[in-house]
């Protein structure tokens, strides 16, 4: 079962590409609900937020249960994980934030860690992937490095797909892609969102 290897992978390499996370239809569905009008996306916490085209080209929209059935079925799929993953890992996440994101053609997102060291309440980061079209050659690959910068792996945004990583110890990036590219980032989280 990939729930096994998810833990597996997490424990020994802190990373795991989970193929298949969800059916085409699941995906069909989510992207359903996903209202027409997104934020450009920002970087940075409260004071500091800023519009950074520089470093990131997509624009969001975080998920809340009233958008709909499919939604809610997402959430509850990541708090099952969220239970399961503080049960066999002791990992301690109280929650779970994400959002949906649409880069358009030429968005990227240059390299950076989602959590610094120490800093912030961002444990693992899950990129679910919603590109049903995707061909090679269409860039908006996500590159994966080691904290000594060293690529890891490149992986294509390909609907159904979740990649999961420690939001600490991973630096990544998107590169810039030639067709719209939609994903679903979140982060489980080691405090309640108030
Ligand atoms: O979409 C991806 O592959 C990664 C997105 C990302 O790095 C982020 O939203 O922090
Ligand atoms: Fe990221």
């Amino acid at each position: 079962m990939s729930i096994d290897k998810l833990i597996d992978s997490l424990a020994s390499q802190g990373w795991y590409v989970w193929d298949d996370f969800l059916d085409l239809s699941d995906v069909q569905a989510i992207k359903q609900c996903i209202p027409e009008t997104l934020q450009d996306a920002r970087i940075g916490y409260l004071n500091t937020l800023q519009d950074n085209k520089g470093i990131r080209g997509d624009q969001t929209v975080w998920l809340e249960s009233n958008m709909g059935a499919p939604i809610v079925r997402y959430l509850d799929k990541m708090e099952s994980l969220r239970q399961e993953l503080n049960y066999q890992l002791f990992l301690g996440l109280r929650d779970f934030e994400t959002h949906f994101c649409r880069y358009p053609n030429g968005g990227f997102y240059k390299k950076h860690v989602d959590n610094f060291k120490g800093q912030g309440r961002r444990k693992i980061t899950t990129v679910l992937y919603m590109n049903e079209s995707w061909q090679l050659g269409d860039g908006g690959e996500l590159v994966m490095y080691d904290l000594q910068d060293k690529a890891l792996f490149k992986l294509e945004p390909l609907a159904g797909r979740m990649v999961f990583f420690l939001s600490e110890d991973f630096p990544h990036e998107v590169l810039p892609t030639q067709q719209k590219r939609e994903s679903i980032a979140g982060w489980f989280l080691t405090e309640k969102i108030l």
